[in-house]
């Protein structure tokens, strides 16, 4: 048809489920050529037709970009949130959301965090760590403006009473920031059990194919969105217009891919607890999780995710051996790709925090951490037994 298309299809309603919010949010067919898939605008400005009135809503790409939008509206939805904002990675959205504090804010955040969101607060006196993960009373000042939550937290998979936590904070007039990356939006959604900010490495779940690097925040508040929205400008910190068209493309997909790396993390943490090699495995999807009655409030129908960790007998050495005698599970950091990836965090991901404050919360030497792919759990399962059992025999 030559003719610009009467009546755009509707946009799924707040009703409907995540599947279908997944595969239609942020999706609107081209008002011109109809096309299904949205085009990736590549151009990083846009014509004005007299000064200061631009052809349409774009200017700039730093500024805004379609791509980037219809993402960031996907996530919105995902996320039940009023807003959000795609950063270019999951480590620039921590640091502007700290950016966004005033001078000399407080901060307290749960211990066991990523060792990159950790770096960022060791060197700064304003920040505290707490080990409780439920009574942060102890640690609030006059200064306190924030607390970060990491459930589950990398990589020791421990859970946080969300809704605890923010009643205790909002008591305060402290907001609550959760890192909501290991379990994805279609697991957990962090705004419905109180809290004011979700971020997302969309590095990992959302973007789920281990091809772009990205970050995102969502939240309800106006406020917020003002003062976001001027950083992510002003500081320029952005995902390409292909990132974000690749990162909207994987979130269509995430609930499936989602829901495949559990039952292969289910099936494999169980195989690692009935293992003779292994001292104990970190998954909330166990029984044996010590904070399983959390999953059961805060995940849904009490998934566990793809994420699992587990301590194995021979120290560093085996946790060494056995990450270089699987032949499925690929030694890389990084994790939520349809790939399975297994890493030492001690050595890697978290070798940056010095060892007494690693071991306090858990990450020793011997730990290992797995993201479970998409592959087939029988597979996955003869893969870990195998390598157990070439790794620990060894070692003696
Ligand atoms: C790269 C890894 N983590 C990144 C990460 C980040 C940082 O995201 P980046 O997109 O890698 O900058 C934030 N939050 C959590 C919970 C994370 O795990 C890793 O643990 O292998």
């Amino acid at each position: 048809a030559d003719h610009p298309i009467e009546t755009p299809p509707r946009a799924p309603s707040p009703v409907h489920r995540f599947g279908t919010l997944a595969v239609h949010a942020g999706s609107p067919h081209d008002p011109t050529t109809g096309a299904v898939i949205e085009p990736i605008s590549l151009s990083t400005t846009f014509a004005q037709t007299a000064v200061g009135k631009p052809v349409g809503q774009y200017e700039y790409s730093r500024s805004s970009n379609p791509n980037r939008e219809n993402f960031e509206k996907a996530v919105a939805a995902l996320e039940h949130a009023k807003h959000a904002l795609a950063f270019a990675s999951g480590s620039a959205t921590t640091a502007i959301i700290l950016q966004s504090l005033a001078a000399g804010s407080h901060v307290i955040s749960v211990s066991d965090v990523y060792g990159g969101t950790h770096r960022k607060g060791a060197r700064c006196q304003s920040y505290v760590y707490a080990r409780d993960r439920v009574d942060i009373s102890e640690h609030i000042t006059p200064e306190t403006k924030l607390v970060w939550i990491e459930t589950p937290s990398n990589p020791t998979l421990r859970l946080v009473d969300i809704r605890a936590v923010a009643s205790q904070a909002h008591e305060h007039g402290i907001m609550v920031v959760v890192d909501n990356t290991f379990l994805s939006p279609y697991i957990q959604n962090p705004l419905d059990h109180g809290a004011d900010i979700v971020v997302h490495s969309v590095t990992k779940y959302i973007n789920g194919h281990s091809d772009v690097v990205m970050g995102v925040a969502a939240f309800n508040s106006d406020a917020m969105k003002e003062r976001l929205g001027f950083l992510q400008n002003a500081i320029g910190a952005i995902p390409s217009a292909f990132d974000s068209w690749l990162a909207h493309r994987g979130l269509k997909t995430m609930h499936l891919r989602v829901r495949e790396a559990t039952t292969n993390a289910t099936a494999v943490a169980k195989a690692l607890e009935g293992s003779p090699h292994v001292i104990a495995v970190n998954y909330p999807g166990l029984g044996s999780h010590p904070h399983r009655a959390i999953a059961l409030r805060q995940h849904r129908n009490g998934m566990g995710g793809g994420m699992l960790s587990f301590r194995i007998k021979g120290g560093h050495a085996a946790a060494e051996r056995f990450c270089q005698t699987t032949s499925l599970f690929t030694l890389a950091e990084s994790l939520g790709g349809i790939e399975s990836l297994i890493e030492v965090p001690s050595s890697m991901t978290h070798a940056g925090i010095p060892k007494e404050q690693r071991e306090a919360v858990g990450v020793f030497d011997d730990l290992v951490r797995v993201s479970c792919g998409i592959e087939d759990a029988e597979d996955l399962k003869a893969d870990v037994l195998q390598a157990l059992e070439k790794a620990v025999v060894a070692s003696k």
